[in-house]
C-alpha cells in the first residue's frame, strides 16, 4: 500500500518524507487551512522541485488558472481535488497532472452516486470525513461504506487516521485501496509532522 503524509510545509519535512520512502507528499493550497503552504513554500521551490518525492497540491475550490500556476511552480505530480469541483473541472486537467477527486464522507451509503460523474475524468479517488474545513479534521468516517460501493478505480484512504489504526488498515481488504492517507494525527503542530510518528508508523504497516 502506498503512503500519503499530507499537509507539509517545510522543505526539511519533505526531505525528510523521501528519506522515509513516503510515496506522496501532500502540500495544502488553500490559504483557509492552517497547514496553508503557499506562503512558506513560495521562496523554496528550487528546493522543492529538485526532490524526488510526488507532490500533491490541496486545492479547495480554487481557480483553473491559479491551479495550473502551482502544477508548473511547484512540478506538482497530483493535484488533489478537495471542494465542489466538477467533472468538467478535473478533465480539464487530466492530461497535465494526476487528478485525486475527494469525496468527503458524512454517512451516507450511496458512494456509487457520488463517484459516478467522476469515473472517468480523474486518476484516483481519496475518501475522506465530511467536515466544515473540507480536510484535516482528524476525524475518521466509517470504513465499511466503501465495502459496499461498487468502487472500481484505485483509492486513498483518508481521514483521522492515526498509528493505532495500523492493525485496522491490514484488516481493511479492498480491491481498489491504493494508498493511505495521513495527516493531523501525526502533528506536533499544523503544519508540522513528528517525522519519528511516520516511521514508527510505515515500518508496523510494512510488518
Ligand atoms: O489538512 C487540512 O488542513 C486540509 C484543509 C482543507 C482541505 C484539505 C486538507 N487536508 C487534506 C488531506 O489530504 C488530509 O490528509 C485529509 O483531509 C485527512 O486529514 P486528517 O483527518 O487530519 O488525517
Amino acid at each position: 500500500m502506498k503512503i500519503k503524509v499530507c499537509g507539509i510545509t517545510t522543505v526539511e519535512q519533505l526531505q525528510t518524507l523521501q528519506e522515509l520512502g513516503v510515496d506522496y507528499a501532500g502540500m495544502i493550497f488553500y490559504d483557509k487551512s492552517k497547514r496553508f503552504a503557499g506562503d512558506k513554500l513560495e521562496d523554496e521551490r528550487p528546493l522543492v522541485n529538485a526532490l524526488d518525492i510526488a507532490r500533491v497540491g490541496v486545492f479547495v475550490n480554487t481557480e483553473m488558472d491559479v491551479v495550473q500556476k502551482a502544477i508548473q511552480d511547484y512540478s506538482l505530480t497530483a493535484v488533489q481535488l478537495h471542494g465542489d469541483e466538477t467533472d468538467a473541472f478535473c478533465l480539464d486537467l487530466m492530461d497535465k497532472v494526476q487528478v485525486i477527486k475527494v469525496f468527503r464522507v458524512a454517512g451516507q451509503k450511496d458512494i456509487d452516486g457520488l463517484v459516478a460523474p467522476f469515473q472517468e475524468v480523474c486518476h484516483y479517488f481519496l475518501f475522506d470525513t465530511d467536515t466544515a474545513a473540507y480536510g484535516g479534521s482528524g476525524q475518521q468516517f466509517d470504513w465499511r461504506v466503501l465495502e459496499c460501493a461498487g468502487i472500481n478505480k484505485p483509492f486513498f484512504l483518508s481521514g483521522g487516521i492515526g498509528l493505532e489504526d495500523v492493525e485496522k488498515l491490514k484488516t481493511f481488504h479492498h480491491p481498489y485501496l491504493y494508498a493511505v492517507d495521513v495527516n493531523s494525527r501525526f502533528e506536533i503542530a499544523p503544519g508540522i509532522k513528528d517525522m519519528n510518528k511516520v516511521a514508527h508508523f510505515i515500518k508496523q504497516l510494512n510488518a
